[in-house]
Order: C-alpha cells, then structure tokens, then sequence
C-alpha cells in the first residue's frame, strides 16, 4: 500500500504519494585514482579483478589533475591522460572516467575527491583501489587519518612489496604484473615495443602524438 495525502494544486486536489516510490538505493563504487602517464594494462586488470571479486556497481577511473607526490614525477598535459584513459576503458561498461579532480584543479589529494564524492553520494559505499607502492606510502597522504573512515580501501600486490598492515585495507589476488607507466614512457623513448602493454587504441594515440619520445 502506497501512502497518499490530498494536496491542492492550482486548485485542484491531487493524491501526492508521501514517500518516495523509488528508495534511493547505495551503490558500491570503486575508484581507481592514477596519473595514468599512460594508462596500462595493469590498470584495466586490477579494476577488473577488484570490481568483480568485491562484486562493485562501477569503478570511476579518476585521472589526477596534479599528483600530490608532484615532485617525483613528470606528467604530460591532463587532456592526454584523460583522452588515453577514455580510450582504455570505453569497451568496459563497469568502468566510467570522473573527472572530478580535473575539474577541481590543484594537488589532487584524495581526502578531497572522495568527502566530494560522499556529498554527492552519500548513499553509496566507496572502495579506493591501490597497488603496493601507494599502501607503502599511505601513512604520508593527507589527512590519512579521516580517510580511511570514509572510504575502504583494497589493495592489490604489485612485484617488489609488501602488503602493509598500517591501515586497514582488503586484499584481493589479482595476478601480480611488472608493468608500469615510468617502464612504458622509457621504452617509447628508447624505441621499444609497447604492445600488449598498454590497449592498442593507447599505443596508437602515444604514437599519434608523439607522447614520450623525448
Ligand atoms: N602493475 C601494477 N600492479 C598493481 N597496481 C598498479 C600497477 N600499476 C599501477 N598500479 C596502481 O594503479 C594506481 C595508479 O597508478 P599510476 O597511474 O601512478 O601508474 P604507475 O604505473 O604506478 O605510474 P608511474 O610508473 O608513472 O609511477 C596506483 O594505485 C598504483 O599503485
Ligand atoms: O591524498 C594524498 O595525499 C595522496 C598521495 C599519493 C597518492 N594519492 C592518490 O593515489 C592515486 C595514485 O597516485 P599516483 O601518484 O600513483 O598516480 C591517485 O589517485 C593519487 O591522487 C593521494
């Protein structure tokens, strides 16, 4: 039985359902933040692994607008990334882009994203997918100690270290690969072959634009 009550509008008396008639429901959404300098198969692995083992609704891949960890890195311009990582994920219907840090602009810490995220959504449950190297480097994020209440966050084992017990993270067995973005851009700029490394629609858009060569 749905509950009704009589309200006049424009004159007119209408039945108005009091309560709503679809509940809004929580999702269970992963986010997989990267600088994405390119977006590699070992990325579309994880969030795959990680999606379907914890049975997720969406994996956002969130492209950092500036890493927080700036000053060990060189990126390229974030309309690269973001058109690499589009072209990555497009025949993926669990995986969506967010650019939400994109947008934001600044040192893209993840406190920010996700207490962004949970206003928008506060129905929905977030599970903040990390390889090895960031659980080693978590103590150091910014305010670490906040997010790790609002958030859950799933590690997944990367080749050279250890799972870390500081905080509480979920593991979950997803093959561990060697690749990553900084092995990537020095085998374009040595003239290696990176095929099969990265989805061939990236390999074509890093040739396209001569991405990495210098
Ligand atoms: N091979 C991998 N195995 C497990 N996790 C990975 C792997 N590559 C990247 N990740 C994780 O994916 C997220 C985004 O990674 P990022 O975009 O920085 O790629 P990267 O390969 O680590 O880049 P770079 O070599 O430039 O540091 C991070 O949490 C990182 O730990
Ligand atoms: O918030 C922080 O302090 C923080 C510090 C290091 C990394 N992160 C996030 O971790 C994700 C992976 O980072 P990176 O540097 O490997 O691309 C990305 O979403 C970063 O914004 C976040």
């Amino acid at each position: 039985m749905i509950a009704t009550k009589s309200k006049t509008v424009s004159g007119v008396q209408v039945e108005v359902v009091e309560e709503p008639l679809i509940q809004k429901k929580g999702k269970k959404i992963g986010i997989l933040g990267g600088t994405f300098n390119p977006p590699h198969i070992a990325h579309l692995l994880i969030a795959e692994q990680v999606g379907s083992q914890l049975g997720l609704d969406k994996v956002l891949f969130i492209p950092d607008f500036i890493p927080p960890h700036v000053d060990e890195k060189k990126t390229i311009p974030a309309e690269h990334r973001v058109e690499m990582v589009c072209l990555a994920i497009q025949d993926n219907p669990l995986f969506d882009l967010d650019l939400i840090e994109i947008n934001r602009g600044g040192s893209s810490y993840s406190y920010d994203t996700v207490k962004e995220l949970k206003q928008l959504h506060p129905e929905n449950d977030y599970y903040f997918i990390i390889g090895g190297d960031m659980a080693d480097y978590l103590p150091t994020w910014h305010r670490i100690d906040e997010l790790v209440k609002m958030v859950q966050f799933v590690g997944v084992d990367r080749p050279k270290y250890q799972r870390q017990e500081q905080y509480p993270i979920i593991w979950v067995d997803v093959p561990k690969m060697d690749i990553s973005s900084t092995k990537i851009r020095k085998n374009v700029k040595n003239g290696c072959s990176i095929r099969y490394q990265v989805p061939e629609s990236v390999e074509k858009y890093i040739k396209e634009h001569r991405l990495y060569e210098q």
